[in-house]
């Protein structure tokens, strides 16, 4: 079921991992985990993620959480440990900042549709995002628009850097439905650093780098 990415070579302590229940078999496993680029910027970790689950990796500035979300994509070198997701695992991936191009004239139920997201029906509060041309949404407005085009596609697991900065009260609150929307399809493993956000939206959390 699994493909592996690197043989376990080296022995070290396990990421704080806090509660939660682990329904299904795991989709990612990482045991003694070292990641990074040239050189290495986190790690030892060892976690595992469930169909189901909303897990919430926090630590400080520099600690190397989106190096993770980029070594479970593929895209950040794994030096050490072992690094598995489930065969044919298919993945969305919303980076920090999503790349926003200037005149763009297309709705945001067209760029859903381009990006393979439409096959959800979204949750109602998003209905006025999906009748705006996208080059005329507000910075937070964009944000959501994109996390929705990860969540609501055919992903099994999702991947989503700091989902929640700059958004306010109200953005925030359609955050935290949207992930709860998609839960029991996919799962989820998500940056971010304010605490008050996880527990609203994570089933469980990851410490690294404290
Ligand atoms: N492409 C890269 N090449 C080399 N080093 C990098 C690269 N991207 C990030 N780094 C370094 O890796 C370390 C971890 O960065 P990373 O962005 O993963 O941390 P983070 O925990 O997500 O931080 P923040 O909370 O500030 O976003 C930092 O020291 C950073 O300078």
């Amino acid at each position: 079921m699994f493909r592996t990415t690197v043989q376990a070579t080296h022995a070290g302590g396990r990421a704080d991992e806090e509660g939660g229940e682990e329904p299904g078999p795991p989709l990612v496993v990482a045991e003694e985990l070292v990641v990074g680029y040239e050189q290495p910027v986190l790690g030892p970790v060892s976690f595992r993620v469930h169909p189901g689950e909303v897990v919430g990796l926090w630590g400080p500035n520099g600690a190397g959480k989106s190096t993770l979300l980029k070594a479970v994509s593929g895209t950040a070198r794994v030096f050490r440990g072992r690094l598995e997701v489930a065969e044919n695992l298919r993945i969305a991936y919303q980076t920090q900042q999503p790349l926003r191009l200037g005149e763009m004239p297309l709705k945001g139920r067209e760029l859903l549709r381009c990006m393979g997201a439409d096959k959800t029906e979204p949750p109602g509060r998003l209905g006025p995002l999906l009748e705006k041309r996208i080059d005329r949404l507000s910075g937070g407005q964009f944000q959501i628009l994109n996390i929705w085009a990860c969540l609501g596609g055919e992903a099994d697991l999702v991947l989503l850097d700091e989902p929640s900065n700059n958004l306010d009260q109200e953005s925030l609150d359609l955050l935290v439905e949207l992930l709860e929307a998609r839960r029991s399809e996919e799962a989820l493993l998500l940056v971010s650093h304010e605490t008050s956000f996880l527990d609203r939206a994570a089933t469980r959390r990851l410490e690294v780098g404290t």
